[in-house]
């Protein structure tokens, strides 16, 4: 993977570290050493489950022609670099893919600009039942009413079909505005946007922006954010990265899903933007070294459930990165002399790692459970039970 935001690092003065002795990664085996050999994920379900409640959750992006939503969905999953954007073609069809391969398990489904969402034939029900977070892509740099018209529209129309989705708009391709317009634009589009839904009477729709782009962290940062609204276990996170703080005298820590760089949660205290590019640099300087040195046996991930790494700034601070387990890296930022005492950091981030687990461990509990009770379901219907053709509920319904 290249390094594409390399500035910021420079004061690095030593690196160290790259657990790169294990960098075959042998995902059997490391669930093995990992003691758990549980799946980590939004949500860990099966692909046949029938219930909304027991999809994967699901991001639609929408938008208008050339808005930048394929852009964006290449440069933070693929790793496309921004400049390759250039040359990506438009989108002719509806476009879904599976984000497995890292932390994040969920689904992106992409609407082409000319397309309508909510033509019937694209059966808008079920889409938008399993809609997690409804992403609407506007173009900064072009003519946004006919786009904010667009956009109210599917909103509203979504909200009717499922009020539990998130809304988000990526005010997009921000880079090409000057920091007074930029700040004008953002203003211009949010009173519109409230006053749309005031005259519409749906002021209980509630949208979030984000001001974007894919030439600097901004777009990870956005998506970041959208991402942790789906993540049920956020506040038990949040609660567990303070603790790990408070007891290691560590300033700020971000648990990131290393393979695409969104922080799935961070301390409670406020994300300055320069620190989150400092770590977001440390995962690519990380990976880069372990890629370059590592094992070259065969291609295989550059980092492994043991990778960490150390930096020490210029600034007498120091950055660390530690890998939770196989997606999950902890990279945090310490003044030096709180860096002194390695040993009460590493008992910390054990403890914290044990934590992480067992935060994971009850989620996969309950849906093993409850996997558990709708076989047995399954089984009753199955064999003609008269319980269940008396229309009894089903034994999880009743214990
Ligand atoms: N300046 C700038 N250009 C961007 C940004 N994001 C995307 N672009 C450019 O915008 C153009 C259109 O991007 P696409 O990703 O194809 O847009 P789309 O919304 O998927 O378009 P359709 O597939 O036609 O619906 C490309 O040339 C991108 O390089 C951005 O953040 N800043």
């Amino acid at each position: 993977m290249a390094a594409s935001h390399g500035a910021g690092m420079m004061g690095a003065a030593a690196t160290s570290d790259y657990g790169s002795s294990n960098t075959s990664l042998d995902r059997a085996g490391d669930e093995q050493e990992d003691g758990s050999n549980f799946e980590y994920g939004l949500d860990d379900v099966d692909e046949d489950a029938s219930g909304p409640g027991d999809m994967k959750p699901t991001i639609v992006l929408m938008g208008q022609k050339r808005s930048g939503k394929t852009s964006i969905r290449k440069v933070v999953f693929q790793k496309m670099s921004p400049n390759e954007t250039l040359f990506v073609e438009s989108t002719a069809r509806v476009t879904s893919e599976s984000v497995t391969s890292s932390f994040i398990n969920f689904e992106t489904i992409e609407f082409p600009g000319q397309m309508s969402p909510f033509d019937a034939a694209l059966d808008p029900v079920s889409t938008f039942t399993r809609c997690g977070a409804l992403l609407f892509v506007l173009d900064a740099q072009d003519d946004y009413t006919e786009a904010l018209k667009r956009m109210h529209e599917y909103f509203v129309k979504a909200y009717r079909i499922n009020s539990n989705i998130k809304f988000e708009v990526f005010v997009h391709k921000v880079d090409g505005l000057g920091e007074d317009i930029k700040m004008d634009t953002q203003r211009d589009i949010f009173q519109r946007v409230q006053d749309d839904l005031a005259d519409a009477g749906m002021e209980q729709i509630h949208i979030n922006f984000h001001m974007t782009s894919i030439y600097d962290h901004s777009i990870f940062e956005a998506f970041s954010k959208v991402v942790q609204k789906l993540i049920r276990q956020l506040a038990a996170l949040e609660r567990l990265l303070d603790i790990f703080n408070q007891g290691s005298n560590v300033e700020k820590a971000f648990l990131f899903d290393v393979a695409s760089k969104i922080y799935v949660a961070t301390d409670t205290s406020p994300v300055d933007m320069a620190t989150y590019e400092l770590c977001c640099d440390m995962i690519d300087v990380t990976i880069d070294i372990s890629s370059i040195y590592g094992s070259r046996d065969e291609p295989v991930a550059p980092f492994d459930a043991n990778s960490s790494a150390v930096i020490r700034l210029s600034t007498q601070q120091v950055l660390f990165l530690r890998q939770v387990n196989r997606y999950l890296a902890l990279v945090c930022i310490v003044r030096a002399e709180n860096y002194e005492k390695q040993g009460l950091i590493d008992y910390n981030f054990q403890c914290f790692k044990r934590a992480i687990e067992k935060v994971f461990e009850v989620r996969k509990k309950m849906l093993l459970a409850g996997t558990r009770c709708k076989v047995d379901r399954l089984r009753l219907d199955d064999s003609g039970s008269s319980e269940s053709r008396q229309g009894l509920p089903p034994p999880a319904a009743r214990s």
